[in-house]
């Protein structure tokens, strides 16, 4: 055991699909019980299948994984990295158990998601708390989880040199500075998740609550590294992708490929698209970004480029594993860069943190989460050994 009391670090990724014959099992995975419609299904496995009905996410995470692993040996923690997906072999459940057998019991989570929001991090909490009912470990394994990392120099940097970097492109092919838009993107959700995002207890619930706050402090610190190398930084605006939802449910908006086509109108002819949401560069990148907004560029007139996520970028992976050192060794290293100025989120999520609309499900990881357990028949002493803070069910 390390000194923090952690055995492994859990990277907790959310699956795709390996073959053909997994699109659309892993898509009735990702969906259950969500109300996405079947058309949007059968939409998205035609994107899946175009790629040959492989995800990149899984090698991303496997590759993730070993880079994280040596991340840690190098700063001297000497703690396997395991990896499981929400939605897709290998499962979390299945890792976890196997953790157990290894008699590897307190667990440390890594998400592949930067944001507060429930699909961004109670989600994930919520299949850590599955893993141990379905695997009745429930007492014996922990499953903490690293905080939001949206505001860590190692997410930020690797976004502001491909920025630039875009910028600096879009420059030398003759475009003025002014006629350059930079168009940060990430997953659209509905807007009731959104302004659920975070925690009221923390000042996050204003409109958009902290999954666009976060996004738009991580957007303002890439804008500013931009100035600082172009010399100045062109227009920006934060945008969103991949609605899923019925077209009657609202979900945050405007939509990247809208914005796209009305880039003319409102002055601008070069699009640098940066993917500020997301940590690799999987589907909804490669496709509705490189295929569905490209196309909207191409049918619009605009140059486009679109910048490349974080991925395994050394400073990435670095910054994931201080995260980890961080909790291990119990201090708070300034890993936050200037102009990210938003107060670190806790280490475990706060009190309604990114509640489930839809109702409470047993989470760990969370100051509550003994709480969400009410509804099953895990005992109070179980929860205890399972070290799930927060107020224990009479
Ligand atoms: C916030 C957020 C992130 C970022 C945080 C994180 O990374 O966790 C994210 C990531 C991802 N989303 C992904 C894929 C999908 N998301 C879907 C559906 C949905 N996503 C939502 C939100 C998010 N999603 C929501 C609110 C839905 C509606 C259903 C529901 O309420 O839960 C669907 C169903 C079909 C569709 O409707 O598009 C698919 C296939 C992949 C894998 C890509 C690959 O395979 O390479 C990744 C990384
Ligand atoms: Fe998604």
């Amino acid at each position: 055991m390390t000194a923090g009391g952690y055995d492994a670090v859990l990277l907790a990724g959310f699956g795709g699909p390996e073959g053909p014959d997994d699109v659309m099992p892993f898509l009735r995975n990702v969906t259950r019980g969500r109300g996405i419609p079947e058309e949007r299904l059968v939409e998205v496995s035609h994107h899946y299948q175009a790629l040959g009905g492989v995800s990149p996410i899984n090698d991303q995470n496997r590759a993730l994984r070993a880079a994280l692993e040596k991340a840690l040996r190098h700063r001297g923690l000497d703690l396997p990295v395991i990896w499981g997906n929400r939605n897709w072999e290998p499962y979390i459940s299945d890792v976890v158990a196997d953790a157990a057998r290894d008699g590897r019991r307190r667990l440390l989570g890594v998400a592949t998601s930067a944001y507060s929001s429930y699909s961004s991090c109670r989600q994930y909490r919520e299949d850590f708390g599955g893993a141990l009912l379905s695997t009745g470990l429930v007492g014996e394994v922990v499953i903490d989880k690293i905080r939001p990392y949206f505001d860590t120099a190692g997410f930020i940097d690797p976004f502001a040199d491909g920025t630039a970097a875009a910028v600096q492109h879009a420059l030398d092919d003759d475009f003025d500075i002014s006629q350059i838009e930079i168009l940060f993107t990430t997953h659209s959700i509905p807007d009731a998740m959104a302004d659920s995002s975070g925690a009221a207890c923390l000042g996050d619930h204003v409109p958009g609550g902290a999954y666009v706050t976060q996004h738009m402090a991580a957007c303002a610190a890439v804008a500013a590294a931009v100035a600082g190398r172009c010399g100045a930084t062109p227009a920006w605006q934060l945008v969103y992708q991949s609605r899923s939802g019925p077209p009657s449910m609202p979900w945050l908006e405007p939509d990247i490929c809208d914005v796209i086509e009305g880039m003319g109108a409102r002055g601008y002819s070069a699009a640098v698209v940066v993917p500020i949401g997301f940590v690799s560069d999987h589907v909804e990148v490669v496709w509705d970004l490189d295929h569905e907004a490209r196309d909207a560029a191409e049918a619009a007139g605009v140059w486009f480029e679109r910048v490349a996520t974080p991925g395994t970028d050394r400073r990435f992976v670095a910054g994931l594993a201080a995260l980890v050192a961080e909790r291990l060794q119990g201090r708070r290293p300034d890993l936050t860069i200037g102009p990210v100025s938003l107060p670190q989120r806790p280490d475990f999520c706060a009190t309604g943190c990114c509640v489930n609309l839809r109702g409470a499900k047993p989470t760990t990881a969370g100051q509550d989460s003994a709480r969400d357990w009410e509804d099953t028949d895990v005992s109070a002493e179980q929860l205890i050994r399972s070290g799930i803070p927060g107020r224990l069910p009479v």
